[in-house]
């Protein structure tokens, strides 16, 4: 047995050494680069049946080399779909609140963390995720399963346990470049796969 397997709050070292590696290239991306996909990716996610179908998304605000979701969020506001963002709690779970529009962002800097744009507005509770019919996650890889590797603070892998022990079955859908797309990722027992991946060049359903 590895160190590792026993303790529950000590991430699977492989994930980390993925994690790490992910990132180094996401940073080696331009500014201009990070805006170029923004468009193209929102295109590509409005091109799933479920993102025009809902009336609810939950989503989140890009930042730093994430694929950019600034172009989604706005054109889902401007049809009127309801866009939930979250607010990281200090033990990692998320709470949400609405998009009002980007005026209505504020930035917040965790200890540790990239500084993140969140809902200024009221705060929903951690179960309004409940209510969505999208969830857009965000991560570093997928693989050939759907399996999700996260950036390991596990909020969203409880925003899935939570999903699944309410009975909801929204859609769950990364939001990746290309490279990101792999064949096979390590899981560990609360890994749960997601639906489809979004990406510059298109959409992969799994399952
Ligand atoms: N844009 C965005 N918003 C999000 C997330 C996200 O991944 N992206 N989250 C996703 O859960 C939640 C916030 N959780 C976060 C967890 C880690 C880091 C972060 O900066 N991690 C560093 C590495 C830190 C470390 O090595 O310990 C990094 O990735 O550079 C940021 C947000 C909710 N909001
Ligand atoms: N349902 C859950 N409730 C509480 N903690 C959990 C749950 N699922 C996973 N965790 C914990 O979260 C931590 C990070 O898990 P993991 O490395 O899989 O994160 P990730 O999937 O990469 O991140 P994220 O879900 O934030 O995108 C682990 O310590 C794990 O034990």
């Amino acid at each position: 047995m590895s160190p590792h397997t026993s303790d529950p709050h000590h991430a699977h070292p492989d994930k980390r050494t993925l994690r790490r590696e992910f990132l180094a290239v996401r940073n080696t991306l331009l500014h201009d680069d990070v805006r170029a996909t923004e468009k193209v990716v929102a295109e590509r996610a409005l091109d799933l049946a479920e993102f025009a179908d809902a009336r609810t998304v939950a989503a989140y605000v890009s930042v730093g080399g994430e694929p950019g979701t600034g172009a989604l969020l706005d054109t889902l506001r401007a049809r009127g779909t309801r866009v939930l963002l979250p607010v990281l709690l200090p033990d990692n779970d998320l709470d949400w609140g609405a998009y009002e529009g980007a005026a209505s962002l504020v930035r917040v800097q965790h200890p540790g963390k990239m500084a993140l744009l969140e809902p200024g507005g009221r705060r929903l509770g951690p179960d309004a995720v409940l209510e969505a019919d999208v969830v857009l996650l965000p991560g570093l890889a997928v693989d050939a399963r759907g399996m999700r590797l996260g950036r390991g603070g596990g909020s969203y892998d409880r925003v899935l346990a939570r999903l699944e022990a309410a009975g909801a079955h929204p859609a769950r859908v990364v939001l990746l470049y290309d490279s990101e797309v792999v064949a096979h990722l390590p899981e560990e027992a609360h890994d749960k796969p997601v639906d489809a991946v979004v990406t510059p060049s298109g959409v992969r359903r799994f399952g």
